[in-house]
């Protein structure tokens, strides 16, 4: 469904210099899929998911979304970003239904649903408040709700959970896994947990420092639905340990010593 094929973005530095933040990046993601990319800080997570997103042309390569090269932002296609970029002025339903009501997609049906989202991330009778009365946790979940509530066939989410505290962290992981099995849409999540990235997908790709390669790609064979007790499992190990070899570069067998 998306075929990210042979991608480099590289940046014009200030000073005349170029930033290489991308190189050769291959991935062919299937429609229903969830992938999490992990990877060392500034390795290039968000530019890739702003070139799945339309947000920012690739210097070489090409994104392309069911065969059609990606040139820009698509409406079949919603991001949710590390900081919830809400509307201060506007109450939270207004908040959730501002991109339907943008797109003119917003029909009889959609106050409903955006009030049944808010209802299912715990907001329940938060809808007339406005951002600023709401706690981190609870702006990124109204962010959550915006981006589900246009039924997106591909979510991308840049680490849409670092902000919140870890119990509300644990809670929304297993909402989210919920609401994408009910839903047929692939979700790209990037995020800096190796344990959330295992616990949540069907394929973790792992990425080199800058400039970010695709170094490995991890299948996590778990069942589902998936929860914490599964943390514990040796396929859920081994999976981590795969991916924090690569990342911190040390051979598996000693990190398990
Ligand atoms: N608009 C831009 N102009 C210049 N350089 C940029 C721009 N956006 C990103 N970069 C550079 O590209 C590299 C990758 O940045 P990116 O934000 O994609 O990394 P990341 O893996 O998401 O990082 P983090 O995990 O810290 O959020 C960094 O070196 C960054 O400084």
């Amino acid at each position: 469904m998306i075929a990210i094929e042979g991608v480099g973005k590289r940046f014009a530095g200030r000073d005349g210099g170029a930033v290489q933040a991308l190189e050769d990046v291959s991935i062919a993601i299937r429609p229903g899929e969830f992938v999490a990319i992990v990877g060392a800080s500034g390795c290039g997570k968000s530019t890739l998911l702003r070139l799945i997103a339309g947000l920012a042309m690739p210097t070489s390569g090409a994104v392309r979304i069911e065969g059609t090269a990606v040139t820009g932002a698509r409406t079949d296609t919603a991001m949710v970003f590390q900081a919830p970029t809400l509307l201060p002025w506007a109450d939270v339903l207004r908040n959730v239904t501002f991109p339907m009501r943008l797109m003119h997609r917003a029909g009889p049906g959609t106050e409903d649903a955006a009030r049944a989202l808010l209802a299912r991330a715990g907001l329940a009778g938060f809808e007339t408040r406005l951002p600023r009365e709401l706690s981190g946790g609870m702006q990124q979940r109204v962010a959550i709700c915006r981006a589900l509530l246009q039924q997106p066939r591909i979510l991308l989410m840049d680490e849409p959970f670092g902000a919140l505290d870890a119990l509300t962290r644990e809670e929304m992981s297993l909402e989210l896994l919920r609401l994408w099995t009910e839903t047929p849409m692939a979700v790209v999540f990037v995020t800096h947990s190796i344990s959330e990235a295992v616990l949540l997908a069907d394929r973790v790709v792992v990425m080199s420092p800058r400039p970010g390669r695709v170094v490995d790609v991890v299948e996590i064979d778990l069942p589902r639905p998936r929860d914490f007790a599964q943390e514990a499992s040796p396929a859920f190990q081994a999976a981590a340990q795969r991916i924090r070899a690569h990342i911190f570069r040390r051979p598996a067998a000693k990190l398990a010593a």
